[in-house]
């Protein structure tokens, strides 16, 4: 019996197994719209059988995109597209997820096959990146951010609770706050990025404000039933790890308190110099296990979790509750069948729809246990 193939239900949402597909940026949008594109991407990656699948970094603004190529949910013309979409993810079985997010000092950015750096002051393409504190995060995003003003830091709030409104509107089930990876929520919470005397600045309590409040503000908006989650980067491999865990597992509870229902646990990369031990399978596991255990909620995790035997067991131990893979699905959409396949998980073809499954279960077909 594969743990990894098992149920799991969270408030009144039912996922097939425990395979997520993190959002994945596509830099595919016109003027924060939808495309074709995101309707075959996401609806084939959903037809693969993983149990929830989370739309890519929607920008709650058009300066909190990370380039002007990234979805959004700013406007209401943005929502039509993205509820085609989360139709798209819902009739192929799974749940469908959106991630909204501010990319704070790192946006104005080129895409990555086109630089991934930021987007020169006289480009008309680019904006005024914004952030806690006036510190630019260095390497290929040199532009020095203006600090955010307590105006700044109300709007963008309401930003986020209008997209979330927008998410509902467009039926998502499954809302994660992009809390990681050094955009502007997590530039709040480490002190690397954010060096304000005011309320938002100083102690970790003080850093993690901006985070509690929005969690508040979106849970006033975000139906009681449908899970509201987060991305949040608790360590930063910059050799304080224990001190960061320690601060960033509070400041989950915190979260938990404010009406968090889970959290996504990954990476801070908050300065471009970080020390990640990309060499080691399911590297962020025990940490993950280590914020479920203490912080009481349900936790999920990814990066390099994709083989078989890691992904099973992550979650056969215990450590996570659902397993983020990402590029093992951009390489293949039917991952999950591969998953199968390699866990002996029965019928493991009808991981796929039945147009497909029928065939490749009664007659063979790549990978399938009949095939000889
Ligand atoms: C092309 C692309 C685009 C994105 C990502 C990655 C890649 C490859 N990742 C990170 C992603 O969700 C995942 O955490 C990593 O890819 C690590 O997991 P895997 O090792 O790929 O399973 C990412 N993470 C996130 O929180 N929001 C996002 O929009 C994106 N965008
Ligand atoms: C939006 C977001 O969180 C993404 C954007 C793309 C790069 N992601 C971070 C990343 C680093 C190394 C390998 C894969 C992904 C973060």
């Amino acid at each position: 019996m594969s743990a990894l193939f098992t149920p799991f239900q969270l408030k009144d949402v039912q996922l097939r197994n425990r395979i997520a597909v993190p959002p994945m940026c596509q830099y595919s949008a016109l003027d924060g719209h939808t495309t074709e594109w995101h309707s075959v991407h996401y609806a084939s990656i959903a037809r693969g059988g993983a149990a929830l699948v989370i739309v890519e970094a929607t920008g709650v603004s058009p300066e909190g995109r990370i380039t002007p190529s990234c979805t959004g949910l700013w406007s209401d013309t943005q929502t039509e597209g993205m509820a085609r979409i989360a139709a798209a993810i819902r009739a192929a079985g799974a749940v469908p997820g959106i991630q909204i997010g501010h990319a704070g000092r790192k946006a104005s950015a080129n895409r990555p096959w086109e630089g991934d750096d930021h987007i020169p002051e006289t480009d008309p393409r680019s904006w005024q990146p914004i952030a806690p504190s006036p510190l630019a995060f260095g390497g290929g995003l040199p532009r020095v951010p203006r600090e955010m003003t307590l105006a700044d830091i109300e709007r963008v709030q309401a930003d986020f609770v209008a997209a979330a409104r927008r998410a509902r509107d467009a039926g998502f089930q499954w809302l994660e706050l992009h809390f990681a990876h050094g955009y502007l929520a997590q530039s709040f919470f480490s002190a690397h990025s954010n060096q304000r005397t005011d309320a938002y600045g100083g102690s970790a309590e003080n850093r993690g404000r901006f985070l509690v409040e929005t969690v508040e503000a979106v849970r006033a908006v975000w139906p009681e039933r449908l899970p509201l989650t987060a991305r949040f980067g608790v360590i930063e491999y910059d050799g304080r790890d224990e001190e960061t865990l320690t601060e960033s597992i509070a400041q989950v509870d915190r979260m938990r308190r404010a009406g968090l229902d889970l959290v996504n646990v990954s990476v801070n990369f908050v300065i471009p110099d970080g020390q990640v031990p990309w060499r080691e399978p399911a590297f962020l596991a025990p940490v993950a296990a280590r914020v479920k255990r203490e912080a009481g909620l349900p936790v999920a995790s990814g990066w390099c979790m994709d083989g078989a035997y890691t992904a099973e067991h992550v979650i056969a131990s215990g450590q996570l509750d659902l397993v983020m893979i990402g590029r093992a699905h951009l390489a293949n959409p039917h991952y999950p069948r591969e998953l199968a396949h390699a866990l002996k998980v029965e019928r493991p073809d009808w991981t796929l729809p039945a147009p497909y499954a029928h065939w490749l279960q009664r007659y063979g077909g790549p990978g399938a246990a009949s095939a000889q």
